[in-house]
């Protein structure tokens, strides 16, 4: 199915980013946003235009409903009022909620397959916006019995325009699963986050990139959130009472440690153990298998040009960085740029940067 035309109706960081992503592939996109300072940042970045309803003659193939959860339906309602699109999807990060209400309101249920990109960031607004940010990565979409066949392939074609991979799954799945892959970490990373709030200088002053890695979600809009995880309650609480289980139990277990008791370190270990077999079965990019690179550390100054260079030399020798990770050293001007890439291609490239001069320790 061909679009044409999208009509984007909140052009915050996920609205404005299919905007360009679509605007990149040679799509005519409008813009939509209750608030102007959106839509005029978002048609600045060349995002589209702005939308005028009744001027634009022009129906659009497809409306992106980009808005947080609890206003999705109220949109689907008034734009299915207007005629605004032959077809409509939304984005929110949870499913069934937004589906039952626009059942509840009476909305057109043929015109309109719900979906949701497995892929964001933790700053909002049309700003942070970035066209390649749904490139590789899963795109859910919930087809209701009612759904038009022509509105799931609309809603398949824009998935395609993105660059992302369509997942179909029920709404209810979808709402369990991502219980587990993102609204129960938000919830967690949040709570470790919290324990930085009132920490000394000194605490902060060490802290390294595995804090970073594991609090960079709980650096997002309260407000947008709090939305999410009303709209998903019972599965997140599911997962959060699980994950609460295994944290207490190892606190216990470090206090029976702590009083001299030797065989508590059984149930950290496979705390420990059972963590590493779950974060091994994350798919790779891409969603193929998880797949184990080896890292190369190199020193680099930190100075412009120097990553651009690092990565110049990498092109030279024939090796494809898969992932690329910094660590700044706390107080001193250089920090350690760790490369992925495939095992077998390590010892070759730390040899080739050792022979251009990189300090690869
Ligand atoms: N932030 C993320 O990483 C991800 C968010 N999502 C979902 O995408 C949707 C949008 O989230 P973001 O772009 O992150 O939020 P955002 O805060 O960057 O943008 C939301 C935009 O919607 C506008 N808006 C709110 N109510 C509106 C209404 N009734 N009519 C028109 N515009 C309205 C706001 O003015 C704002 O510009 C949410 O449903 C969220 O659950 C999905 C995947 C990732
Ligand atoms: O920032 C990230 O890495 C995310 O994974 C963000 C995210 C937030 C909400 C979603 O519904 C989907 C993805």
């Amino acid at each position: 199915m061909d679009l044409r035309t999208v009509l984007v109706v909140g052009t915050g960081l996920i609205g404005t980013s299919a905007a360009l992503a679509l605007r990149k592939r040679g799509v005519r996109v409008l813009l939509a946003d209750q608030d102007e300072g959106a839509v005029r940042l978002a048609r600045e970045l060349g995002a589209g235009e702005e939308w005028r309803p009744g001027a634009d003659a022009e129906r659009a193939d497809l409306a992106v409903i980009a808005v947080p959860p609890a206003h999705v339906a109220t949109e689907l309602l008034e734009l299915q009022r207007v005629g605004a699109a032959r077809f409509y999807t939304d984005v929110a990060s949870v499913k069934g909620e937004p589906i039952h209400r626009a059942m509840q309101l009476g909305c057109d249920l043929s015109s309109y397959v719900a979906s949701h990109p497995l892929a964001g960031r933790e700053k909002s607004g049309p700003g942070a916006a970035r066209d390649d940010l749904f490139l590789g990565r899963p795109w859910a979409l919930c087809p209701t019995e009612e759904a038009d066949p022509e509105a799931k392939a609309a809603v398949l074609r824009l998935i395609e325009l993105c660059g992302a991979n369509a997942v179909e799954v029920s709404a209810i799945d979808h709402d369990r699963a991502v219980a587990v892959v993102s609204h129960a970490p938000h919830v967690a990373a949040s709570a470790v986050a919290a324990r930085l709030a009132d920490a000394t200088d000194v605490a902060l002053g060490l802290a390294g990139q595995g804090i970073r890695d594991v609090t960079r979600i709980a650096g997002s809009d309260p407000g947008l959130w709090l939305g999410i995880l009303s709209g998903n309650a019972t599965p997140v609480a599911e997962v959060l009472e699980a994950v609460a289980n295994d944290l207490a139990d190892a606190a216990n277990a470090l206090r029976a440690l702590a009083d001299g008791d030797g065989t508590a370190t059984n149930e950290i270990t496979q705390l420990l153990k059972r963590g590493v077999v779950g974060h091994d079965r994350i798919p790779g990019k891409h969603g193929g298998p998880a797949s184990s690179y080896a890292v190369v550390q190199v020193v680099i100054g930190d100075r412009p040009g120097q990553l651009a260079r690092l990565f110049q030399a990498c092109d030279e020798v024939g090796v494809n960085v898969e992932d690329v990770r910094l660590e700044h050293a706390p107080g001193l001007p250089l920090g350690i740029a760790e490369l992925s890439v495939e095992p077998g291609a390590a010892a070759a490239l730390t040899q080739a940067l050792h022979e251009r001069g990189w300090q690869v320790p």
